[in-house]
């Protein structure tokens, strides 16, 4: 999928800037060909490609599940440090009664 820099380019636009605007940042091939474009307005939108998306999904590998465990982590640091803390109260309290 081609990316497009069509900022120098709306205020040239025949068809207006507001129906550009309205489509950037997602894909506007619908738009784009439902406007009927011809073969000149193509060939002048090639200038204005600044890139290609690779729509496919990213490959997970072990970096990304390690990533993924360290993230839980950060998140649920604090049901091993609660399970620690009760054994401790606990075992103190048994300790007391001995
Ligand atoms: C770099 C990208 C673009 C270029 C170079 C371009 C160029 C042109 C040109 C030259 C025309 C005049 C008719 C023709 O020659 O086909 C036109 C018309 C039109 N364009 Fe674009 N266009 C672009 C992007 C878009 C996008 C993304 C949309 C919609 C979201 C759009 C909507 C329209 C419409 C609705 C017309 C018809 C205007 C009318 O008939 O009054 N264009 N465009």
């Amino acid at each position: 999928m081609q990316v497009y820099d069509v900022t120098q380019y709306l205020d040239d636009h025949p068809g207006g800037d507001d129906v550009i605007l309205a489509a950037t940042g997602k894909d506007a091939t619908e738009e784009f060909e439902d406007a009927g474009h011809s073969k000149s307005a193509r060939e002048l939108m090639e200038q204005y490609c600044i890139g290609e998306l690779d729509p496919s999904p990213p490959v997970s590998t072990k970096h990304c599940y390690s990533e993924k465990f360290m993230q839980l982590t950060k998140q649920y640091w604090a049901v091993p440090v609660t399970v620690v803390g009760i054994s401790v109260v606990v075992s103190f309290l048994y300790l007391r009664k001995k």
